[in-house]
């Protein structure tokens, strides 16, 4: 018998996520005999909720909230013995991974993707013990996310993480930074650094516009340089998906980073806090199938 377990953030997207749940049951009921419902209350339920469905060999895990609870769906579901599918429906801020995947941003839309059954191998990272889908930022313009309140995401959306960001930037000083990579060691000063495995991040899908959800690498991004004229050079290389050839930024693929600092440094995971410094991470190809629209 195929099941299907949806999991609901019932907080996120202004809260109105459960406004699309009986959509999202009746659509499930369509190709899986039992669909059990699942909201959840607090950090952690959606991995723990993902975490049963594949023990219980669910045929599908579909989560309805923000990047928050995609990233804790899938570290319930990566790694695990015939993993189900995976499909979800946008309800962030950013929803880089919705970008990536080409799902549309319009829940009534997204919810479609699922009626398709179609399902295409995705790469998801892993940082110690830990998954994630998007990226992994160090420096303080990354700890600035953090900063960013639920009333500013809801009124400037993506924009809020520029502002923060921007503010970050006053008075930044470099960090020392060494990423051991496929092609070598890098060493050097640095203001940023991402690890992104899509070609989304922060909202903006040009970052690493040549990125694939299953090309098997990180997309590494260094920000070497921060005075004013440079920052003024990187913003049209940003939207114009021409980041990696810009002068200030150090840029290189690999399956593989090794990441240390002499500073007590911490790693924003899918932009939420995440461990200190040193960390290995690695890309696990084609991990998870996940539904996507059937074009793409
Ligand atoms: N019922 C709940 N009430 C409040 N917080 C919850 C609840 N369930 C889960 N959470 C927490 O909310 C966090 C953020 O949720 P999520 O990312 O899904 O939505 P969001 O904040 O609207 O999205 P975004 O961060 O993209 O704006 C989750 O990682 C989880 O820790």
């Amino acid at each position: 018998m195929k099941k299907a377990m949806l999991i609901i953030n019932p907080s996120s997207g202004k809260e109105e996520a459960l406004d699309y749940k009986e959509d999202a049951v009746k659509i499930l009921n369509q190709t899986h005999e039992e669909v059990i419902v699942k909201l959840t209350e607090k950090e952690g339920d959606a991995i723990e909720f993902a975490k049963t469905a594949a023990d219980q060999q669910f045929e599908t895990v579909v989560a309805m909230g923000g990047d928050g609870t995609i990233n804790e769906s899938i570290n319930g579901l990566a790694e695990r013995k015939n993993s189900p599918l995976f499909g979800f429906v946008p309800l962030g801020t950013a929803n880089d991974f919705a970008r990536a995947l080409n799902i549309p941003k319009k829940p009534k839309e997204a919810l479609r993707v699922l009626e398709t059954t179609h399902t295409i191998p995705v790469d998801i990272g892993k940082i110690n013990n830990r998954y994630f889908m998007n990226v992994l930022a160090v420096g303080a313009i990354a700890e600035s996310v953090y900063k960013v309140t639920p009333e500013e995401k809801s009124k400037f959306g993506p924009l809020a993480y520029f502002i923060e960001g921007a503010k970050a930037l006053n008075n930044e000083t470099p960090f020392d930074l060494q990423v051991k990579h496929e092609g070598g060691i890098w060493k050097g000063d640095a203001y940023l650094m991402l690890v992104a495995l899509t070609n989304s991040v922060g909202g903006i899908e040009s970052f690493a516009e040549h990125a694939e959800v299953n090309d098997g690498a990180f997309h590494v991004f260094i920000l070497k340089e921060l005075s004013l004229p440079h920052v003024v050079k990187i913003i049209p290389d940003l939207f114009q998906g021409k980041l990696q050839s810009n002068d200030q930024i150090e840029y290189f693929s690999s399956s593989s980073v090794e990441v240390s600092s002499g500073q007590n440094l911490v790693v924003n995971i899918d932009g939420d806090e995440g461990i200190h410094l040193p960390f290995k991470a690695e890309v696990l190809h084609n991990e998870l199938n996940i539904f996507v629209p059937s074009e793409k």
